[in-house]
């Protein structure tokens, strides 16, 4: 390997006008404008290779990322990939763990989250270097045929946000059957009556063979979830995402075991921050469906520990996806996990959101709802140009538009 040492890190905040729409709505985020903190490095290498990285987090939290990215920057900066990727681990550890960083994590929240982008960089460099696509780079062996033909399955939380009218609930949820969807998210948790409307009139859309699940986003206490979610029973939800607080190990476990003779699962992780959390979840029996993220925890290096923990208490990994690229990233791992961890897809599957894909350079292909293996080399980090200049926050144009038409 040529040493590719990494020469320049630049960090841009981009901004989508999600809230505008409703678009990702939920009990807890009422207007999210979807964003990235966009990581790009560059190499000294003949052939210019740069590495693309990101993570997704909601409107104005983007610039406490972009600072916090900056400020790690330093560590990354004057590396080769071949210093890092030869002691990967060190190099986690000294991100992760800066003596006068860490004390604003430690390994989670902001820091955590600008610790992702960097590191999510720096394997799209390494897959790219090694020319070939992230999922291949770790499993590093022959494909598995069924991946190929048939791609990883996959639900969709596109139809039924909170903030969606009933009309847009039905229109959007008969097109995805007519695509071939037949696993399907409901936001719920601000409203009971409104909840049960909704979960019925989607369960009576999609028959009583299909799969719902249903997600509060942690807006209710323990035992409110529990009462809550008893109602919500007779529409056979398969799993109740995030009930509660995402810190709240043992209330996970009481919400566990009050809806386990209902056959309601408890899923969760988009937010809990870090290894250690899922090992105390894991344990403590308080999830059924370990939900990674490939932007909230420590990238792929923090992933694999927790995919394989999750595979030593035999806990189905569900990832969570949709935001801004957590689909294109997240595809990778679960492949890796399959081909490489449970080779099983009992009760997994892997979330698809409708949205912004068409700003990626290699957007996901999903076929017959199923996640179709990327082929191009890296971790499918890499943004439009133009898709980053225009929605760059706060001079992209999409945003000087809203600001004019805020003051007219
Ligand atoms: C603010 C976001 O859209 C969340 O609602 C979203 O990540 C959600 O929890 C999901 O499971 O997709
Ligand atoms: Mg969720």
């Amino acid at each position: 390997m040529q040493e590719n040492k990494i020469i320049k890190l630049t960090v841009r905040d981009v901004r989508f006008p999600t809230s505008l729409e409703q678009h990702g709505s939920d009990a807890m985020h009422t207007d999210p404008d979807y964003s990235v903190a966009y990581v790009v490095l560059e190499t000294d290498s003949d052939a210019a290779l740069k590495g693309y990285g990101l993570t997704f987090t909601v409107g104005r939290g983007t610039e406490i990322v972009v600072c916090a990215v900056k400020a790690l920057s330093t560590l990354v900066v004057g590396k080769t990939l071949k210093e890092i990727v030869s002691d990967f681990r060190g190099f986690y550890r000294l991100l992760s763990s800066d003596g006068q960083m860490r004390w604003v994590g430690p390994e989670k929240g902001v820091i955590q989250l600008a610790t992702a982008a960097i590191l999510n960089a720096v394997w799209d460099l390494w897959a790219r270097v090694e020319g070939k696509p992230l999922w291949k780079l770790l499993v590093d062996m022959h494909l598995k045929q069924t991946m190929l033909k048939e791609g990883y399955p996959a639900y969709t939380t596109s139809c039924a946000w909170l903030g969606y009218t009933d009309q847009q609930l039905t229109q959007l949820c008969s097109e995805a059957l007519a695509q071939g969807w037949t696993k399907f998210k409901v936001k719920v948790g601000a409203d009971l009556q409104d909840d049960i409307r909704r979960c019925s009139l989607i369960r009576k859309l999609i028959g009583p063979n299909n799969t719902l699940m249903i997600d509060a986003n942690q807006r209710w206490d323990v035992n409110e979830a529990i009462t809550w979610v008893t109602k919500l029973a007779e529409f056979h939800p398969l799993w109740i995402e995030e009930p509660t607080c995402p810190d709240d190990v043992l209330g996970h476990a009481s919400i566990s075991k009050a809806l386990a003779p209902l056959g309601i699962g408890v899923a969760t992780g988009e937010q809990c921050h870090n290894r250690v959390m899922f090992k105390q979840f894991l344990q403590a029996a308080a999830l059924q469906f370990v939900q990674i993220d490939s932007c909230r925890v420590g990238s792929v290096n923090e992933n694999l520990a927790i995919i394989l923990m999750a595979a030593k208490f035999n806990v189905p990994v569900c990832p969570h996806a949709g935001g801004v690229g957590l689909c294109e990233l997240v595809q990778h791992l679960i492949l890796f996990d399959y081909i490489s961890v449970s080779a099983s897809l009992n009760n997994r599957m892997c979330e698809y959101v409708d949205h912004l894909h068409e700003h990626f350079e290699s957007p996901t292909i999903i076929r017959n709802a199923h996640y179709i293996p990327p082929k191009d080399p890296g971790y499918s980090c890499e943004m439009l140009e133009e898709s980053v200049q225009k929605h760059q926050y706060p001079d992209g144009e999409v945003w000087r538009a809203i600001e004019q038409q805020g003051k007219q």
